[in-house]
């Protein structure tokens, strides 16, 4: 019987942003978590920009709390680039995990993972940082099997597959290809000693055939789709839709 099970890990962004457009703190970060995780999510993400477009740092700490006074085991996730104010979240709050994405102030949204060995020799020393704090890291990178020897070499946990390319391919026929990157990538990553996490327009169509073709994937986050879906569904029934697509993939490994 296969008991390996993603990890389904909630981003609050979009709850944020919207919530940022009046002065009445409606909808609530908070609120949108403790509905995710009641409904069987795993962990929570957030990405807080250095513009504050939509996560606070406000909003770091209170759903730090929250997942905190938590019982079971569920994760907190911060995002950032490391080199901007990620790191100053690491030493308050010590999360389970931070994930570094080479992300510049202001950026759209993140669009391209780390280059290795180029950004290699910066970020060592604050990999060590976050594990000595007890702080898991794992790195934003695209399928990139030759890099993952390297990634490992610096000190991080896990990578972050990089999943918008896969994201564009579904459903065209170049998916089987992407795909078969993203777990020859996957394959690399974990022959390094790497753990694998995925994100970025992962969705409810093409979560199932994301997992089923990369196996053994710990965690994804997902944030836009998923609040999205949301707004049609509410909390409780998207959390309990995504996680029916991850049990679907498992089903069929
Ligand atoms: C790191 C990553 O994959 C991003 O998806 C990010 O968390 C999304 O950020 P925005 O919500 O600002 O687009
Ligand atoms: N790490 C990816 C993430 O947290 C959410 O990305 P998206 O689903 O908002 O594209």
């Amino acid at each position: 019987m296969n008991t390996f099970l993603t990890a389904l890990s909630v981003n609050l962004n979009k709850v944020a942003l919207v919530r940022n457009t009046r002065h009445l703190g409606v909808p609530s970060v908070e609120r949108a978590a403790t509905m995710c995780l009641d409904a069987g999510a795993h962990g929570i993400t957030v990405h807080p920009r250095p513009d504050a477009r939509h996560i606070r740092a406000d909003d770091v700490r209170a759903l730090h709390r929250l997942v905190s006074q938590r019982p079971g085991g569920v994760e907190f996730n911060i995002e950032g680039n490391p080199f901007h104010n990620l790191m100053d979240f690491v030493r308050e709050l010590r999360p389970h995990q931070a994930t570094f994405v080479p992300d510049s102030e202001g950026q759209f949204t993140s669009d391209h993972g780390w280059d290795f060995p180029a950004d290699a020799q910066r970020l060592v020393p604050l990999i060590a940082e976050c594990r000595s704090l007890g702080v898991r890291v794992s790195l934003f990178m695209d399928p990139r099997p030759k890099m993952m020897a390297a990634v490992r070499e610096a000190g991080a946990d896990r990578i972050e597959l990089y999943t918008e390319t896969y994201a564009r391919a579904w459903g065209t026929p170049q998916q089987v290809t992407v795909l078969a990157e993203f777990a020859k990538a996957a394959e690399a990553a974990r022959a390094a000693g790497l753990g694998i996490n995925a994100g970025h327009d992962l969705n409810r169509d093409n979560l199932a055939d994301f997992l089923r073709a990369v196996p053994r994937v710990q965690e994804v986050s997902i944030g836009h789709a998923f609040i999205a879906d949301a707004l049609e569904m509410g909390y409780a029934a998207t959390t309990r839709a995504y996680l029916a697509c991850i049990a679907q993939a498992m089903r069929a490994a």
